[in-house]
């Protein structure tokens, strides 16, 4: 049994060594002549997987990717093959909820404003957008949510022009689809783009292509221009990656090289899904866990003291577990010189808010609920 793995997939030896014989591959460098020996195929978000890739792949069986997105896989061609597919939804959910909210306090820091006075629009509400309007919800934050496709079986929703509109704050998470009833390529273009609020603070950590980069910029030089004030960008993913547009660059708050899903437990999750999926597939026991893998956080437990609801001390516990500014600092130094690629398969560890455990020094109730915002308590 022949297994291709993509090199930046984690734990893939711990989980994967038993199955069958391991192949490592750099995710844009797999070639097709590669694939005729493939039974399973297992990538990141990096690896097209089409026509061209599969010509030759006689013996493929199982294509799965370590990821939420999926839109680098031709799943009809996979259908159409007979070959099983699956993706590892919601992996990586709260990873990117906390990158967004991490960024959202760097800005309030930054600009000096309460996140608590805000609205915050989140655009696609799936596995992401709801582990962000779980976290949001419980810090008090009042929420647009825009999601047409729920909107059509669901109640609480806004249209998009209501939430460019009306939010202070907008994020995006939707998937990157050209087809269907709502699109989502280019939803924020230049058609929309002036109708966010002056001084909004806008996210994405969906897809680049979600975002036409050049409206962006045009928009930003446009307010520029008109003395307006300036958007306050936080950009994890870009328009043609790995070969971001250098000019927005300068106009980002938070830059980072699409990294909002990276956090360790995030990545291993989807290997683990992966694992479970592919032991479906041949019929084998699940024996492996990721519990057993992960390593010990290096700062596992810290003691709040709680007298006061202070939102200082959230700001000062969340960006200890993760702060942003490094990853755009890394990624401001050194895309030049290392490239987009460099930066996601050299990325330094980050852990989840899960992994610190708080104690609290009084229990005066009054307390900010840092359980529900997904600290372990
Ligand atoms: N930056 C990063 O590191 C990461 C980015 N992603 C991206 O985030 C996307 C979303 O992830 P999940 O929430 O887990 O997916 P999901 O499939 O659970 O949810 C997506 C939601 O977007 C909604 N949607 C679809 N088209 C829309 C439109 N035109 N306007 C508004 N809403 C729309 C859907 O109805 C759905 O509720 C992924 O497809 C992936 O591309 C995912 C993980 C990490
Ligand atoms: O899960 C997704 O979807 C993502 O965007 C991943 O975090 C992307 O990571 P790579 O697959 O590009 O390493």
């Amino acid at each position: 049994m022949n297994i291709f793995i993509d090199e930046n997939i984690p734990y893939a030896d711990d989980f994967f060594s038993d199955i069958g014989e391991i192949t490592r591959f750099a995710g844009r460098e797999l070639t097709a002549e590669q694939m005729t020996h493939a039974d399973i195929l297992l990538v990141r978000s990096i690896t097209k997987v089409n026509q061209t890739l599969l010509s030759q792949a006689d013996k493929l069986s199982f294509v799965g990717t370590a990821t939420i997105g999926e839109d680098h896989i031709d799943k009809t061609l996979l259908a159409n093959k007979g070959v099983t597919f699956t993706s590892a939804p919601g992996c990586n959910a709260v990873s990117v909820a906390e990158y967004v909210i991490s960024s959202l306090y760097v800005l309030a820091e930054k600009y000096h404003f309460d996140l608590l006075t805000k609205t915050v629009a989140i655009v696609g509400v799936g596995n992401i957008g709801k582990a962000l309007q779980k976290k949001l919800t419980a810090l008090g934050i009042n929420l647009l949510l825009c999601d047409p496709v729920r909107e059509q079986t669901e109640d609480g929703f806004v249209s998009l022009d209501y939430a460019l509109t009306h939010a202070d704050v907008v994020t995006f998470h939707t998937p990157l689809t050209a087809n269907g009833d709502h699109p989502s390529f280019h939803l924020l273009n230049e058609a929309n783009i002036q109708l966010l609020k002056q001084d909004v603070c806008l996210i994405n950590a969906s897809r680049g292509e979600v975002i036409d980069n050049q409206a962006l910029l045009n928009e930003i030089y446009r307010r520029d221009k008109n003395q307006e004030l300036t958007i306050k960008l936080v950009l994890d993913v870009w328009e043609n990656e790995p070969n971001p547009l250098l000019e927005l660059i300068e106009y980002t708050d938070i830059a980072s090289a699409h990294i909002a899903g990276y956090s360790l437990e995030g990545k291993a999750r989807g290997t683990e899904m992966l694992y479970q999926a592919v032991c479906q597939h041949l019929n084998l026991p699940v024996v492996k866990k990721l519990d057993e893998l992960l390593p010990i956080p290096s700062v596992t437990q810290l003691t709040l003291n709680n007298q006061e609801q202070d939102v200082n001390q959230l700001k000062q516990v969340i960006h200890l577990v993760y702060d942003p500014r490094r990853d755009d600092a890394l990624f401001r130094n050194l895309l030049a010189v290392k490239g987009f690629d460099w930066l996601r398969k050299n990325y330094p560890m980050r852990r989840e808010w899960s992994s610190l455990k708080l104690e609290r020094i009084s229990n005066n109730q009054k307390g900010l609920n840092y359980l529900q915002i997904g600290f372990d308590v």
